[in-house]
């Protein structure tokens, strides 16, 4: 009886053991497969991190392959060969070392070298909410601008490391591009393009104002259009600049406009008030401040007031929105008298019909409904065909021109002609006489 019983004790013991081993395995298989198809899958996503960049819908510029830094390659290396074609186009290491390439594809400066080059840090060339910038003469003569991130704040670290990520792969030429950065001693210093003409705001109203011609303000318009089309509908995945004012609108040697500080877009920006809210006074979206929703047509919103800034020549802090307002009243739908706004560097002469053009775009632009504002696409495209136009009318003088010069000069020729057989006429019967 008690054999019988132990028998069926450990008959039913070695079953239950049987399934817990089966499950077991199959638990086993299963996870092993998982694991499988997991390392499969990273192996893919790191083959694949070089994405192919568009540029914007508008512009002529070929596509473009950049790598792209995520976590899962965040130690990625390149091969050497790639590291000496990279540094063969960089012009070489500086002082003879080479400086190790980092994991963004941006070159990595050491601080000693950044220290010479601007001298000890002397040469400021301006302060931003994240710390100063210097002007640097680098040992193989680029000039490059340095910017030092404050080292007491941690809001500076994140936006630190999510710029040089962000740079890395955001390359247009109406974009500030990061040439480097230094990350030694405590120190987070961003390296960019030197831009010798300053910011839009400073030479607007700021140290360094002078006269823009029209033909300037539209070229700059359209470059800093082209720059946000760019971010937006050309960048895979597009970035929303969150900070975009004339004080972030830099101009190069030859006053081609770049949007810069746009690393800032995804993190905090300090509005002064600390309302939450992230962004510059005078130029933020009024919809984003009422829902605290951020979207591309804030950009957009933000970019309308840099074009009445171009416009007018007034500063959004001093009252712009206000000139605007004004200017509106009584047009309701339809087309508003900017006459009286006009910067008076554009009053002089006849005003061009482009000017109250970009200005109706612009208007478009600030709507407060933001479904009702155009794409940065389609605004980039209205100010194409200013530019356009604005081309055809000076073509067309310069040919009218042209036409009334020669006119003159056959004008001129038949005059002497005639002249010249006025002259042979009385001369005709003196000379008969002579030789009759
Ligand atoms: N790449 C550059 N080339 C030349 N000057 C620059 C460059 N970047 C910045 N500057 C100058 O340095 C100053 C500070 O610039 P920064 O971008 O740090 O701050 P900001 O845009 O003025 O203000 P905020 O940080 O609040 O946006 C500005 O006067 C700007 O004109």
């Amino acid at each position: 009886m008690v054999d019988k019983t132990t028998a069926v004790v450990i008959g039913v013991s070695a079953g239950v053991v049987a399934a817990v081993l089966a499950a077991a395995c199959v638990f086993l298989a299963i996870w092993l497969y998982r694991r499988r198809a997991r390392v499969a899958t990273r192996t893919r996503s790191m083959e694949s991190s070089t994405v192919t960049l568009r540029d914007g819908p508008s512009s002529l510029a070929s596509s473009v392959s950049i790598s792209v830094v995520s976590e899962s390659v965040a130690d990625w290396a390149p091969p050497p060969e790639k590291r000496a074609a990279f540094w063969a186009w960089r012009g070489g290491g500086h002082n003879g070392r080479e400086s190790p390439l980092s994991v963004s594809g941006i070159p990595k400066y050491h601080y000693k070298d950044l220290q010479k080059a601007t001298s000890n840090f002397t040469t400021i060339l301006g302060q931003g909410s994240f710390g100063p910038v210097y002007k640097a003469v680098m040992a193989t003569g680029e000039v490059v601008a340095v910017k030092v991130l404050a080292s007491d704040s941690s809001q500076g670290e994140r936006e630190f490391q999510t710029e040089v990520a962000l740079l890395s792969r955001l390359h247009h030429r109406n974009l500030v591009n990061l040439v480097g950065y230094c990350v030694e001693k405590g120190q987070r210093i961003l390296i960019y393009e030197f831009m010798s003409n300053g910011s839009l705001a400073r030479l607007l109203y700021g140290d360094n104002k002078r006269s823009l011609s029209w033909q300037e303000r539209l070229q700059i318009a359209h470059d800093i259009s082209h720059g946000i089309e760019y971010l937006h509908e050309g960048a895979v995945p597009p970035v929303i600049h969150r900070d975009l004012k004339s004080d972030n609108i830099l101009l190069d040697h030859s006053m081609k406009a770049k949007v810069a500080d746009f690393g800032l877009s995804k993190e905090e920006v300090y509005d002064g008030r600390k309302s939450g809210l992230k962004g510059t006074y005078g130029y933020m979206d009024p919809d984003y401040m009422s829902t605290n929703k951020f979207t591309k047509k804030s950009d957009v919103y933000s970019f309308g007031i840099i074009l009445f800034e171009l416009i007018t020549g007034i500063n959004p802090q001093q009252g712009l929105m206000e000139y605007i307002n004004l200017a509106a009243i009584g047009a309701g739908d339809g087309r508003v008298d900017w006459g009286e706004i006009l910067d008076k560097d554009l009053l002089v002469g006849n005003i061009p019909e482009e000017v109250r053009m970009l200005a109706d775009v612009a208007y478009r632009c600030i709507n407060k409904s933001p479904r009702k504002r155009p794409w940065i696409s389609e605004v980039t495209q209205a100010i194409s065909r200013l530019r356009q136009r604005q081309l055809m009318k000076h073509d067309r003088l310069t040919l009218a021109r042209c036409e009334t010069r020669t006119v003159l000069k056959r004008i001129e020729h038949q005059h002497l002609e005639l002249s010249d057989l006025t002259s042979m006429k009385e001369l005709t019967p003196v000379m008969g006489m002579s030789l009759f």
